[in-house]
């Protein structure tokens, strides 16, 4: 059979100084998925029908006659960078123990007609928009219909087999192309299924955690790696360069699982349009401490010491200091 033309070509990708192992790609009923899955490792799921509805139906022009006329959440840039903030942790007359921080980018409920008709008129160089909402009940029946027939008892039975807690959300994502989340990770297990488009999914297990430099617990970057991959600052991240991580470019109708804690970094290919997604992400499931511990336990039992001190000790300045005092000449 001649090779399928190959959608999309590496001059989409962004550049960075940074090389990738391939993410492997595992046909649905490829038994080496649970493998992957049971042991927290990322693997691209292909020819599902775990969002089949939404595979054949969701165009941009179904999505804006039927998404409903309810405002949506929009996010907006003057880069193309959307870099995710928690503003419960911003500083403010409600949140005097809050962060001074001016948010990167500016959120705002958008009616659907009036994103689609920015995301038609958009020039390079003009901000960029990225749409994310909640599939809730403010969606048309007609995307209701569909989200009914997603093939849920592949995704059940993968939630089962694995412990995972409960759905907490479908999130819809519709990018303008070239757009990035840059590098983070979740506390929730995550079924990454594309619609429509490519996006370039770049993943960092969470034993990269030295080399990511993650914000502090407390800032509203939580979770969001310091380090900017456009222009890394190697003085203030030397060990950024010892990265290691897996990367693959999802096409229409695949699933990449993303596991908790992961690392990811998201872009939608440049000159590749507009691109559709919709998350499954399942809360973390009970986890009973076997050792030695896994790399994404490190990370939580890291989390709660840095919310711990941060409590007793009031002042975020004095969480280094105690911290060298605690181990430098007696654990290193
Ligand atoms: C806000 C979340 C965005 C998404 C990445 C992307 O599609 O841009 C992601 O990081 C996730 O699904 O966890
Ligand atoms: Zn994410």
């Amino acid at each position: 059979m001649a090779s399928e033309k190959k959608q999309w070509d590496s001059s989409q990708l962004r550049k960075y100084d940074l090389n990738f192992e391939p993410i492997p790609r595992l046909h649905y009923k490829d038994p080496k998925i649970d493998e992957l899955i049971k042991a927290n490792q990322p693997v691209l799921i292909t020819d599902s029908n775990i969002v089949k509805p939404a595979r054949e139906k969701w165009t941009l022009e179904y999505l804006e006659r039927n998404l409903g006329n309810s405002g949506h959440t929009v996010y907006v840039s003057r880069n193309h960078k959307f870099k995710f903030y928690d503003d419960k942790k911003i500083l403010n007359k409600n949140n005097p123990k809050g962060v001074e921080f001016t948010p990167p980018t500016k959120r705002v409920e958008m009616k659907v007609f009036e994103f689609m008709k920015r995301l038609r008129e958009w020039k390079r160089g003009e901000e960029r928009l990225y749409l994310q909402q909640i599939l809730n009940s403010t969606v048309g029946p007609a995307i209701v219909e569909d989200y009914m027939k997603f093939d849920w008892h592949y995704v059940a039975e993968k939630k089962n087999k694995y412990n995972w807690g409960e759905l907490t959300s479908n999130l819809l994502f519709i990018s303008m192309e070239g757009n990035v989340t840059p590098c983070h990770y979740d506390e929730q297990q995550n079924l990454f299924a594309q619609i429509q488009g490519f996006k370039r999914c770049i993943l960092f297990s969470p034993d990269q955690f030295e080399c990511l430099y993650p914000h502090p617990v407390h800032h509203p970057h939580d979770r969001q790696s310091m380090v900017d991959f456009d222009r890394p600052d190697y003085t203030k991240f030397p060990k950024f360069k010892n990265l290691k991580g897996c990367e693959t470019v999802i096409e229409p109708g695949d699933v990449l699982y993303i596991p908790i804690y992961w690392w990811h970094h998201v872009e939608s290919l440049m000159r590749g349009g507009p691109t559709v997604t919709v998350n499954f992400w399942y809360k973390a499931g009970p986890t009973n401490l076997e050792y030695p511990l896994r790399d994404h336990q490190k990370v939580s039992i890291m989390r709660n010491v840095e919310k711990m001190l941060l409590e007793v000790l009031q002042d975020p300045k004095e969480v280094g200091p105690l911290l060298r005092a605690m181990v430098l000449g007696r654990y290193n």
